[in-house]
């Protein structure tokens, strides 16, 4: 090991394709992080080692790890005449006003895959084998379906699991092509499999004008933190929301959302919703509601709470260790504060486009149980009880229209406090629910697509259509150490046993999805390290409302005060249900078991605490 270590150094530049292309000050710190990553060592340094790290890898990721899929061809226009964005995404980035508006191309962290595995080949019958290899049947059925439930622990519930649904669709969305394909299972095989074919729409194509890529995609909803999920991604969809009343939203009387016709849930983004998630839409229609109280419009406040309680609420949850935790604090106050400016405008647009590789990385659908334990909330007076059990509620039938006239019978309340206590799933292999093996999805007006589909092989196979790289690659590409054997990944002997078995020796042919759920876990990530280096970029992902704009002409004093004021999902939801957490919360933040203890005092301050 210590030998490995001195000997460092020189990085073949196979390893690490991108060290060719930087300066001599980058490869300097790219060795540094390189150096500490074959130690094993940042997650055990001290708080502000740690964060020095992290500052050097962000630094690098901007550098080398954002590319554009393309020019945008709008133009410049008087950011104080527009205090707000259009209803689908334009005027925000300063400099053009088309910049991640709906429809955009998606950026890029890394080029499209190299490796033959990919969609690099270009002769079609070759290109089809290499996309079936190994089969994503296979792939899905030996190494992702659930075989046993395994949950998060404490960490991290179903509110949390709920929210980053919400986030997804707020932010990104392949626009799909018309033409269809299908995956049959291989032969011999389709016995074991949900379904032993299925149609669905490829992944619409693009050229581009960038160097890096010859293809991109186009992102359908406005990738801007602009609360598009709850406002719709366009004027259509944002006249679907509103009541043109206050500048109030469509809300029922029971605080649920409102429905048409046809029983579909009124609100900015319907596609693939269930209970869960029509809940925190809900949530943040009264949030938007009580602000029309006082302001006429209450779109740019509620979307920069829902950025806040995202960054400095969710993400510590996610993430639990002292160093991200400092790590989030300033990000907190660089973000929506002063100091961010427009330092980082130059490389906002393909980050704020979208960007593929992050959209694989947030493939979690493990997250979802099978159940929700329903809990029964009799009113109690004074200390927290752990309310009890009543029933268990099927997660299909929690989808769709049917999902949402549950919901009714439920009621928020019910449903908030039982999410609460349940524990999401762990992001872990054999943990992918099989009732998504079998699921009626729905096109972007919430209507259901008649083909079934094995969302568990779609996911393998959307990676390689896409052309994402494989997991070696991508590590490759994110400057982290690629894996030379199954044990470098992880311990578990079954594991090792089961990829042998799907991609006999060969590393390099691991999809991302695989090695994103088997990868050994940093203590108190409920992700993957791969997984977080991605997030690290996205982290700063702040437009000028939470920056330059941050301000009281923008915002209005009052505006201003209520964001300052609001730090958690916890005060949103003691805003609108005052006796809630005080009956049913124990824990600290409202994204881990409400049964859990309160964090403990730590009287060390943050910055000066030491190694775990
Ligand atoms: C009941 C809950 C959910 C259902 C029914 C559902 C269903 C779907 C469906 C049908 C797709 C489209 C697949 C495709 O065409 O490639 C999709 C995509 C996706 N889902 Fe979910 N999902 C659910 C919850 C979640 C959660 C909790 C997460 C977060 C971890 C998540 C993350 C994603 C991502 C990242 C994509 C890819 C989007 C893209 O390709 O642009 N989903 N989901």
């Amino acid at each position: 090991m210590v030998f490995s270590v001195f000997s460092a150094p020189y990085v073949h530049p196979e390893l690490h394709p991108i060290v060719a292309k930087m300066t001599l000050f980058d490869t300097i710190l790219f060795y540094v992080i390189h150096f500490v990553d074959k130690l094993e060592l940042w997650q055990r340094l001290p708080v502000l080692l740690g964060l020095a790290y992290l500052g050097i890898r962000r630094h690098l990721h901007y550098r080398y790890n954002l590319l554009h899929a393309g020019g945008v061809n709008g133009h410049k226009y008087d950011t104080q005449e527009y205090a707000y964005t259009t209803p689908d995404g334009m005027c925000n980035h300063p400099a053009d006003h088309l910049i991640s508006s709906q429809g955009t191309s998606f950026g890029r962290n890394m080029p499209p895959t190299t490796l033959d595995y990919g969609t690099n080949i270009q002769l079609l019958f070759l290109m089809l084998i290499k996309l079936l290899d190994p089969h994503p049947t296979v792939v899905a059925s030996k190494l992702l379906e659930r075989k046993n439930f395994k949950e998060a622990g404490k960490q991290f519930n179903m509110i949390a699991c709920s929210w980053m649904q919400l986030m997804i669709h707020d932010w990104i969305d392949h626009l799909e092509d018309t033409e269809q394909v299908e995956i049959r299972a291989p032969d011999g095989y389709s016995s074991g499999c949900p379904l032993k074919s299925f149609m669905y729409f490829k992944t619409k194509k693009f050229k581009t004008d960038a160097s890096c890529m010859k293809f991109g995609f186009q992102n359908i909803r406005t990738p801007w933190w602009d609360g598009s999920v709850i406002y719709g991604n366009n004027e259509k969809g944002m006249k679907r929301a509103r009541t043109f009343k206050d500048g109030k939203l469509k809300i029922s009387e029971d605080g649920l959302l409102e429905h048409d016709e046809k029983g579909i849930p009124i609100s900015g983004d319907v596609r693939n919703c269930w209970a869960g998630f029509s809940l925190l839409q809900a949530l943040f229609v009264k949030e938007h509601n009580a602000l029309c109280d006082m302001l006429k419009n209450a779109r740019l406040v509620t979307s920069a709470i829902i950025a806040k309680v995202h960054t400095i609420d969710w993400t510590v949850e996610l993430l639990k260790t002292d160093t991200l935790l400092a790590g989030m604090r300033i990000n907190g106050c660089e973000f929506l504060g002063k100091k961010f400016k427009d330092l980082f405008g130059n490389i906002c647009g393909p980050l704020l486009s979208g960007l593929v590789e992050f959209v694989s990385v947030y493939r979690m659908h493990s997250l979802l149980p099978d159940e929700i334990v329903l809990r029964d909330i009799k009113p109690t007076r004074g200390e927290y009880k752990c309310p009890p059990i009543l029933e268990k509620e099927p997660m299909k039938e929690l989808l769709g229209k049917e999902g949402e006239r549950r919901l009714s019978n439920l009621g928020m309340e019910q449903m908030l406090v039982s999410m609460g206590h349940q524990s999401s799933g762990a992001v872990d292999l054999w943990n992918y629910p099989t009732w998504l093996g079998n699921l009626i999805a729905h096109d972007i007006n919430g209507e259901d697509i008649p083909d079934p589909v094995d969302m568990a092989t779609m996911e393998v196979y959307r990676d390689r259509e896409r052309g994402v790289a494989r997991y070696n690659e991508f590590r490759r590409n994110l400057l982290m150490i690629p894996i030379s054997k199954w044990e470098d990944l992880t311990d578990d002997e079954e594991v090792i046993e089961a990829l042998r078995d799907v991609y006999e020796d060969d590393a390099e042919k691991l999809d991302l999805i695989v090695g994103l759920h088997a990868e050994k876990r940093i203590r108190g990530f409920a992700i993957s390290e791969t997984a977080f280096f991605i997030f690290l970029i996205m982290a700063w992902k702040a437009d000028r409302f939470f920056t330059t704009n941050f301000n009281s002409k923008t915002y209005t004093d009052k505006g201003l005060e209520w964001v300052n004021k609001t730090e958690t999902l916890k005060d949103v939801i003691d805003r609108h249900f005052p006796e809630m957490t005080k009956n049913w919360m124990r824990s600290s933040r409202a994204f881990c078991v409400w049964d859990s203890m309160p964090d403990p005092t730590n009287y060390i301050p943050l910055y000066l605490r030491s190694a775990p």
